[in-house]
């Protein structure tokens, strides 16, 4: 029998459906925008305050970028692009006056930024769920002691269960889902994906997502316990036992999102808890140079300004997210830069360098400040590397009772630029940056024999080593001969 028409007519009916589904999408999409924009247009009569978008600014849904601000008209250096209120910022401030509002045993602590408008909550605001009931029984300590980290989370995690009645909404609806994160190879250790490309990333990057990993199970294990102790006969089964994969959704949106915004003192926080989420900013895309400068003012509340940038129209609108290397951006907000754009990126010999130290030269750098961190760029080795590498070139016996050789000490304090180090220094680096290159292109090759795996996290991997290689490449670092500490 011809199977051909039978073929063709399945085909058509996939891409249909396909097609179908991206329009739904592109629809559903801007639906979603045009809910967050009229949520943030406030409500005079109600007392909601309203956000300022400059109308020559739009979000646009970038294949590369995901949701992205861009310019429909020029912008000029210096202009005002959006100012957000406090009303509609997402940090510790606002998610106790939401929860004082439902309980108010949370009351009376005087915590205040700018004018917060809180609903008034009431009967019809109740949710199946038992979200309220779980916000009224909670204890003002309980609250308190959470970090910014777990409290906005776990925020993030109820209200969405909340659907439709959370004031939060229509922010919730235009938060990334967990595909678009799933670059972030931290994810893949607490969802047990990608187990065989996961080993293959460079050490540096398995490194960094261990400690997230740390970090989050610790959130984890600090909210589920909280909730546990709040959950009453009515709460639904899916928060009795707070779901992993809706925690780490919400913490997720905190790491890729926050804004730093200073919290008062007398919560007595450390400087990770100082963050805000900021609904619309939120789309601004992360540069390697300087664009929109943001601002917080108790006043106003959230500013962006393009500083020295200006825009064309269709111009994607920029902010720099800070000094990140391509490993950070990865483990960070799951992106990195095409090879050759970021200036920021650096190789990390800290394992190997440690390796030529005994155990005197690594107290005597504890002591200084200036052990751990050991990095290069494609110019040169870092501060910290070359005092390091200066160290282990002096004999262990130099370093009794507390001393210090005199090069050494001149070096560290900035009196010479330890010249006499150089040399020796550069075969050192040489051979840590060797070892890394010659790690990097042996699990290339095993990420090119990889089947039947997801093509496009392969590729990502693939670009994480290549990266490493163009920087061991392009160092020029004194070649003289053999070990030098032999
Ligand atoms: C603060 S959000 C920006 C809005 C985001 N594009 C979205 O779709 O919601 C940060 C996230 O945007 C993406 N991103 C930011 N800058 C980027 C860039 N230059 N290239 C690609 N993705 C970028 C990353 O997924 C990152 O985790």
């Amino acid at each position: 029998m011809n199977q051909w028409p039978f073929l063709l007519e399945q085909i058509c009916k996939v891409k249909y459906i396909v097609a179908k589904s991206q329009i739904n999408y592109v629809y559903q999409t801007m639906e979603s925008f045009n809910i967050l924009q009229q949520w943030l247009s406030g409500d005079k009569k109600l007392g909601i305050p309203k956000a300022e978008i400059s109308p020559s600014v739009e979000i646009i849904d970038d294949p590369v970028t995901g949701r992205s601000l861009f310019a429909t008209s020029s912008i000029q250096r210096h202009e005002k692009i959006i100012t957000i209120p406090h009303t509609y910022l997402l940090n510790f401030i606002t998610i106790i006056k939401h929860l004082e509002a439902w309980n108010p045993d949370l009351k009376g602590h005087g915590l205040n930024y700018g004018q917060i408008y809180v609903p008034r909550y009431s009967k019809q605001d109740e949710d199946s769920a038992g979200v309220s009931q779980i916000y009224r029984s909670f204890k003002l300590d309980e609250i308190l002691s959470l970090s910014s980290f777990q409290l906005v989370s776990l925020y993030l995690v109820l209200e969405k269960e909340r659907g439709k009645l959370s004031f939060w909404s229509p922010f919730i609806n235009v938060l990334p889902d967990y595909n678009d994160l799933r670059f972030m190879p931290f994810t893949w250790l607490v969802k047990n994906t990608n187990s065989i490309i996961f080993p293959l990333l460079p050490d540096s990057i398995q490194k960094h997502c261990q400690e997230q990993l740390e970090r989050f199970n610790k959130d984890y294990k600090v909210v589920s316990e909280l909730i546990h102790r709040h959950t009453l006969p009515t709460t639904s089964s899916n928060l009795k036992v707070l779901s992993k994969d809706d925690f780490l959704w919400a913490w997720l949106c905190c790491n890729s999102r926050c804004l730093y915004m200073q919290l008062p003192k007398k919560l007595n926080k450390t400087i990770d808890d100082n963050f805000t989420l900021v609904p619309y900013v939120d789309f601004l895309n992360h540069h390697v140079d300087d664009h929109c400068g943001i601002e917080i003012t108790n006043h106003q509340g959230f500013l962006v300004n393009t500083q020295d940038a200006s825009y064309h129209k269709n111009d994607q609108i920029y902010f720099s997210y800070g000094g990140h290397s391509d490993e950070f951006l990865l483990c960070e907000y799951g992106f990195m830069f095409d090879l050759g754009i970021n200036k920021y990126n650096s190789l990390n010999l800290t394992d190997y360098i440690v390796e030529f130290m005994s155990p005197i030269h690594i107290e005597f750098l504890k002591k200084e400040g200036y052990f751990d961190d050991y990095t290069c760029n494609e110019n040169e080795l870092s501060f910290r590397t070359e005092i390091a590498l200066a160290c282990v070139q002096e004999k262990p016996v130099e370093f009794a009772e507390g001393g210090c050789p005199r090069s050494l000490r001149l070096f560290i304090d900035g009196f010479t630029d330890g010249e006499c180090y150089k040399v020796n220094s550069g075969v050192l680096a040489k051979d840590a940056i060797r070892k890394i290159k010659g790690c990097s292109e042996n699990k290339i090759k095993q990420l090119h024999g990889l089947k039947r795996v997801d093509k496009d996290i392969v590729d990502m991997a693939i670009k994480t080593h290549e990266k490493i290689i163009k920087i061991a490449d392009h160092i020029q670092l004194p070649n003289v001969g053999d070990n030098v500490l032999d």
